[in-house]
């Protein structure tokens, strides 16, 4: 059976760009690990045993980046599934999208990683590197941008 994983990409607007370039102020915050290849994702983990996926999703946020529920808005109709291998076994990693309501809230990290970063789309996927990542990362900023612009057809 696959190792399931789930986890929220939190993103945060800069506060200055509320008027037409709101979408250049997306953020998207990436955590670095303290073992292993250092990687960068966005916060996440396994499932524990009986533990439905979004819980897992919260948890691990919670743990991981010290933003709990009280913190962050869920996107609704954002959902992201990616598969890769690790160590020659499938994985499958479960993403929703949330904003982090306030912008100075400060991230606090847990022992699992050494570093954080709130970048713009570009940069994100740079630090990523992998591709499903990326593509998820510019879907979820194009999700964004759809939003952003929905309003002001009315
Ligand atoms: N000392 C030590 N300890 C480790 C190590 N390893 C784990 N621990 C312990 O496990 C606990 C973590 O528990 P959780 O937090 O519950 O789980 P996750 O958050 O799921 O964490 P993982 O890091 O296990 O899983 P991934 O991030 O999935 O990385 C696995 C590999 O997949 C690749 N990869 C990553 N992302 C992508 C992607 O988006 N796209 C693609 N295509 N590939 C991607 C990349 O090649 C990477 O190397 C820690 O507390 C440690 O104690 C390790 O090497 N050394």
């Amino acid at each position: 059976m696959a190792l399931r994983a789930c986890g929220l990409i939190i993103f945060r607007r800069c506060k200055a760009g509320i008027s037409a370039a709101a979408t250049d102020a997306i953020e998207f915050l990436l955590l670095q690990t303290s073992y292993g290849e250092h990687h960068w994702t966005p916060p996440k983990g396994h499932v524990d045993p009986g533990e439905d996926d979004m819980s897992t999703a919260l948890r691990e946020t919670e743990e991981e980046a010290g933003l709990d529920s009280s913190h962050i808005s869920l996107v609704k109709g954002f959902h992201k599934e990616l598969n890769y291998n690790v160590q020659n076994r499938p994985k499958t990693v479960i993403y929703w999208l949330a904003e982090l309501k306030d912008y100075t809230t400060p991230v606090r990290l847990s022992n699992e990683h050494q570093d954080y970063r709130w970048l713009q789309l570009e940069e994100a996927c740079k630090y990523s590197g992998y591709q499903d990542m990326k593509d998820t990362l510019k879907e979820a900023h194009q999700f964004l941008l759809n939003q952003e612009v929905e309003p002001r057809q009315q």
